[in-house]
């Protein structure tokens, strides 16, 4: 497990300090996939290399499967980072060094005999669907394929956590999710714990369990994934997932409700009862589902005309809808 605990970070110039992590306190479960997203500049990067030992806090401790890790010794602090692999935006791979030899360069921190290492590198290669593509130089691969030689390399050792810090923000929309399809394969077949951190929000929603919202070096929101489109509680995360349900143009400047089903068993009458019971008009606006994990919630975007209004959200409210009123 790993655990934030009171982290602060202040970065301080001869002009100025800047407080970009504010009393993080944070558990990473073993096995557990967790989204951090955040506007650009929330923290995110700086947190990811708090918690692999890059860079060191101004105060507070990360404590990794017990060991406070920064007061390891160097030494110490190389040998814990062989457990938390980390992959990345642009990928850093080596530019003359071809797929086989940048996977096998991970490699090297360990004495592994020749075949041993042959071995762990054909069958990471053949995992991430790359093994015809060995003898390739980077130049000679698509974005998602090096994605996938940083991914190869990041889990050939077999750690135990794997950081991704804005790993698919480099790829179009149908690469992203295979690189999310090849994160959950993983995920499945070795256990490691994925610690996903993203301004995307639509990629969080399909790969993790729990997401972590910050903003302004600050934690606002540590919810499962579920609960956290159902009811974002804070601004920020509304907007964040606002923009995943692509609101329509004709919305904006309106006032409006947007109701939100989630519950497996709801009733699909209660609208029309609504209806019939309060004496009430709807006018649909727009309507929408996401599916998050294996799960489908509906949005429905509504005005409702009629002196009951009050009553009418109420009874759906009691009915397990979520309302929500926008001006
Ligand atoms: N070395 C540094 N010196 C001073 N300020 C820094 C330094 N590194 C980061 N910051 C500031 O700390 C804040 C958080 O930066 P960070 O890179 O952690 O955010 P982020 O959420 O990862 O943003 P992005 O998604 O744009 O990478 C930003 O306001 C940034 O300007």
């Amino acid at each position: 497990m790993i655990t934030l605990s009171h982290i602060n970070k202040i970065y301080e110039s001869k002009e100025e300090s800047f407080c970009a992590l504010s009393d993080i306190n944070l558990d990473i479960h073993d096995q557990e996939i967790l989204g951090i997203v955040g506007l650009s500049g929330a923290g995110k990067s700086t947190l990811v290399r708090c918690i692999n030992g890059l860079i060191k806090p101004t105060s507070g401790d990360v404590i990794i499967d017990g060991v406070k890790i920064h007061d390891l010794k160097q030494e110490d602090l190389n040998r814990m980072r062989y457990d938390i692999s980390m992959i990345f935006q642009h990928f850093n791979l080596v530019s003359n060094l071809t797929v086989y030899q940048n996977i096998k360069l991970a490699l090297n921190i360990k004495k592994y005999d020749k075949n041993l290492r042959d071995q762990k590198v054909d069958e990471v290669l053949k995992l991430v669907g790359l093994f015809d593509k060995k003898n390739r130089y980077p130049k000679a691969l698509s974005g998602g394929e090096k994605q996938r030689v940083g991914i190869a390399r990041a889990i050939v050792n077999h750690p135990k956590y794997l950081l991704c810090d804005e790993a698919t923000s480099a790829l179009d929309q149908k690469t992203s999710y295979d690189i999310v399809n090849l994160l959950k394969e993983i995920h499945q077949k070795t256990n490691i714990s994925i610690i996903f951190i993203t301004h995307q929000i639509e990629i969080v929603k399909d790969l993790c369990e729990r997401v972590v919202v910050m903003d302004k070096g600050k934690i606002i929101e540590d919810r499962p994934t579920k609960d956290l489109f159902i009811n974002p509680h804070m601004d920020i995360t509304k907007s964040l997932i606002k923009q995943v349900i692509d609101e329509p143009t004709h919305l904006k400047n309106k006032q409006y409700l947007e109701l939100v089903y989630h519950h497996e068993h709801v009733d699909d009458t209660i609208l029309s009862h609504m209806i019939k019971k309060y004496d009430i008009d709807v006018n649909i606006l727009f309507a929408k589902t996401l599916t998050v994990g294996n799960q489908t919630i509906g949005y429905l975007y509504v005005e409702l005309i009629g002196d009951n209004k009050s009553k009418a959200i109420k009874y759906l409210v009691s009915n397990e809808i979520e309302v929500r009123e926008y001006a």
